[in-house]
């Protein structure tokens, strides 16, 4: 069976790629344990200064796994199943970079933007999948995206499901750097060598601070979603949403 993560490791520089291209990069249970180990592996490496976390294939990642990886019984998945690579990632003393091409999507924007960076393709879109399937942003897509854009504009990006395009994800903040597609991997690489040359001590704090900071915390914001996306994902808007996506045609929501 492939592996549904790569950890490739260049001296002080790993590089962590989802690996199921065949599937967006969408995330099941398989996925969700390897990014735990994979989060857990490169934290205890103390020769690691900087992740880079990026997408096999067409595009970063799709978010959830519609076809097979939800099971909406399971309590508590996102605080269970997820917040434990994302809040590993948050908290790691190592600097993650994101690696964005084609399309971060529903908790595959989180994954992106809960990176310390990122860098995206100029053809890149974070899309707030969640409208489309009758539920909210989860895995903290509400305190990032907020933090950004402010109130109005996220709130419209939530309901309207907007696919954000690479330029307003620079003009908002939630991104670092545009580059061109083809020099993608060449430009992160770069960046991820000038970190690396960073003093490690001081970066580990500057994270801690600027992560500290600021009102309500990820966990906050992190916990509301989940206790909505709980109860959402009992509802028959969300299973006719989901087979609508199968099925490639539009849903019809009952608002129950
Ligand atoms: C915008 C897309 C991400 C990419 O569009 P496009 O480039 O046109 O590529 P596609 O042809 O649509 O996709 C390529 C193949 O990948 C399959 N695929 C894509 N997304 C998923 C997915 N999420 N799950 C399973 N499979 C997926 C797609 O069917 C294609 O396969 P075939 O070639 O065999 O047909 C676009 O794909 C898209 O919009 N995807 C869905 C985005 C989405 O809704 N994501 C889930 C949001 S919910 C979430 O992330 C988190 C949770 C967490 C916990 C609990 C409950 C719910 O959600």
């Amino acid at each position: 069976m492939t592996d549904v993560i790569r950890i490739d490791k260049d001296g002080a520089i790993a590089t962590v790629t989802l690996n199921r291209p065949e599937a967006f990069n969408a995330i099941n249970a398989d996925l969700r344990t390897a990014l735990i180990d994979a989060v857990a592996e490169i934290e205890a490496d103390d020769a690691i200064r900087v992740v880079i976390l990026k997408g096999e294939g067409r595009g970063f990642c799709a978010g959830a796994d519609l076809k097979g990886g939800l099971d909406p019984k399971v309590d508590n998945m996102l605080e269970t199943q997820y917040r434990p690579s994302l809040d590993g990632i948050a908290n790691s003393s190592k600097i993650w970079i994101a690696q964005v091409h084609g399309s971060a999507a529903g908790i595959g924007a989180a994954y992106a933007m809960n990176c310390d960076m990122v860098v995206m393709a100029d053809n890149a879109s974070l899309y707030m999948a969640f409208a489309a399937i009758s539920l909210v942003p989860d895995g903290g897509n509400t305190w990032l995206l907020l933090k950004g854009m402010g109130y109005h504009r996220a709130l419209q990006a939530i309901l309207e499901g907007q696919k954000i395009p690479a330029a307003e994800c620079l003009q908002y903040g939630l991104i670092n750097q545009i580059v061109p597609e083809g020099q993608l991997e060449a430009e992160t690489r770069a960046l991820a060598g000038r970190i690396a040359n960073a003093a490690p001590l001081a970066a580990q704090a500057a994270k801690r601070i600027l992560r500290s900071i600021g009102e309500g915390s990820f966990g906050d914001a992190f916990s509301a979603e989940a206790r909505e996306q709980q109860a959402l994902t009992q509802s028959d808007d969300f299973r006719e949403g989901v087979q609508a996506f199968i099925e490639k045609r539009a849903p019809e929501f009952k608002g129950k």
